[in-house]
């Protein structure tokens, strides 16, 4: 197929806002896509190429940009297999070689599709957006439910191969698509509690537990072999020999676990959670030793655990993992939830997580059988741009421009950012240093005080509250905004909603 089929589809999707008229676009595509271009497709539509990161960036793509093809005739499968060679070529020395890649692929392009690959190489989230719709035709072109879909979805970790077996297999194999130790499922995700006590009376009788401010982390171990995935599932395993030792130390042969990693101080209370943020980056430096925590746990020996009650999961992670378990009681009782939540601040931690006791593992959902509850209000927002700084600032980029995104496009473009306020508190030495240098990087205009950047990165804010604004296009400001730090396990498709930022004006 043509990708300018796959561009005018995005297209269409784009200028709608009736869900079911993009299902039905995306299900015709789908249904016309040879099964072999389909992962590739999928992965382009929600503009996660299945390559993953090529590292291609703003300025490569845009020195890379010649005159457009008059005619489209690049297929998905060209697209697809420049995207491999420029994955290949990562790394140093093969700048020229990446150019020349580029510059050929571009060639091809005409000037839409030209922007459409420069969006979904850029990490430009426009689309992301999209999966859930996405799912939603899969189902519809496959003839499936979409609960066998995301399921399947969910398990695998991987819509694209998803989509091949639901449009080229039987509705058994889709059925049969399963966990297995060592491909990570999507992470099960929270609701927001405004307390205890009202998370409790939707939750029920719950686990009360410790929410620990580090790193996600899913533990896939069989036999001596354990691999350590993060929560967009990106492999870490290198990064975490000490994890790895510890996993490696349950008595146990086969076990996927679901948990947190931090970095302790000396006195055993948590460190500040870019310490451990930065254990993940390319030039990390071993300088803290990260303590693993779990929660759950998926699957035992050959036995799927996802559909038990979290009761009896709970007492599987107890019987193998009893010292790395995190803190945490079973209760009904508002008095003993709060009492388990003032111990988790006075540790130094953010909160708690209540968890109904009897629900089941729902990979890739945020519902209402987990809640957090934090007294802090926090949001993880998009950096639009970035003012120069003065004083001791000058010469620095400080002060943030901070997007909430725009799922259905209320207050602009559908998957876009709507700006809520700008911060420069909170923002330490080390911060001020990476970001002066990062947004330069990620430019994509400037005036005379202001650096704008592509909307990819994500930051953790803490607010007071929002108050009614005739100044945003949100018509709401953020109240007393800090900067908690970067959240570079997060894309900016996960970013937080305006919506979800607009319910805070009701009381
Ligand atoms: N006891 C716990 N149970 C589950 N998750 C926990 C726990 N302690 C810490 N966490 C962390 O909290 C997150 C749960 O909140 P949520 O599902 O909303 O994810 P999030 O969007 O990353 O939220 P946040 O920014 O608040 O960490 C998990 O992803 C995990 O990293």
């Amino acid at each position: 197929m043509l990708l300018d089929e796959l561009v005018r589809t995005t297209d269409a999707v784009a200028s709608t806002r009736s869900r079911l008229a993009k299902v039905d676009a995306l299900a015709q595509l789908l249904k016309r896509l040879d099964p072999a271009d389909i992962p590739a497709a999928v992965g382009l539509l929600t503009a996660k190429p299945r390559q993953g990161r090529v590292g291609v960036g703003w300025r490569g793509m845009s020195a890379a940009m010649g005159v457009p093809a008059a005619e489209p005739c690049l297929t998905l499968a060209a697209l697809d297999a420049a995207l491999d060679r420029l994955q290949a070529l990562a790394g140093a020395g093969s700048a020229a070689e990446r150019a020349a890649t580029l510059r050929e692929l571009t060639a091809a392009a005409t000037e839409r599709e030209q922007a459409f690959i420069g969006g979904v190489l850029l990490g430009e989230l426009r689309t992301g957006a999209l999966e859930g719709v996405l799912t939603d035709a899969v189902a519809r072109a496959a003839e499936r439910s979409v609960e066998s879909v995301r399921r399947a979805a969910m398990l695998s970790g991987d819509l694209g191969s998803t989509a091949r077996l639901a449009l080229t297999g039987t509705a058994a194999e889709l059925d049969e698509v399963g966990l297995q130790v060592g491909r990570p499922v999507q992470p099960m995700l929270a609701g927001t509690g405004a307390s205890v006590t009202a998370a409790l009376e939707t939750t029920g009788e719950a686990s009360v537990e410790y929410k620990l401010d580090g790193a996600r982390i899913q533990v896939h171990r069989s036999g001596d072999d354990v691999r350590i995935f993060t929560r967009t599932l990106a492999e870490v395993t290198h990064r975490l020999p000490e994890v790895v030792e510890v996993v490696r130390g349950f008595p146990v042969h086969d076990v996927i676990l679901d948990g947190e990693t931090l970095a302790l101080g000396e006195d055993g209370a948590p460190r500040p959670f870019q310490e451990t943020m930065s254990r993940f980056g390319a030039d990390a430096a071993r300088t803290t030793v990260l303590h693993p925590w779990f929660f759950d746990v998926l699957h035992i020996d050959g036995r799927d655990l996802l559909d038990e009650p979290l009761s009896e999961r709970t007492k599987v992670l107890e019987s193998i993992a009893p010292a790395h378990r995190i803190p945490g009681e079973i209760t009904a009782d508002p008095e003993v939830a709060g009492r388990i939540s003032r111990d988790a601040l006075s540790a130094g931690h953010e909160g708690v997580m209540l968890k109904s006791v009897g629900s089941v593992y729902s990979a890739g959902r945020r519902g209402s059988n987990w809640i957090k509850v934090k007294p802090v209000l926090t949001y993880d927002l998009v950096v639009l741009a970035c003012e120069w700084g003065s004083g001791r600032r000058a010469g620095m980029l400080s002060n943030l421009h901070l997007g909430a995104l725009d799922p259905a496009g209320e207050f602009g473009e559908p998957g876009g950012y709507v700006m809520v306020g700008k911060t420069f508190k909170g923002i330490t030495d080390a911060l001020l240093q990476w970001q002066t240098e990062r947004f330069q990087e990620i430019e994509v205009r400037r005036t005379a005080g202001t650096v704008w950047v592509e909307p990819v990165t994500v930051v953790e804010i803490a607010i007071d509250g929002v108050q009614q604004s005739p100044r945003y296009p949100g018509r709401i400001a953020l109240r007393f905004a800090r900067v908690k730090g970067y959240r570079e396990d997060k894309t900016a498709a996960e970013a937080d909603t305006i919506q979800a930022l607009r319910a805070l004006l009701r009381p």
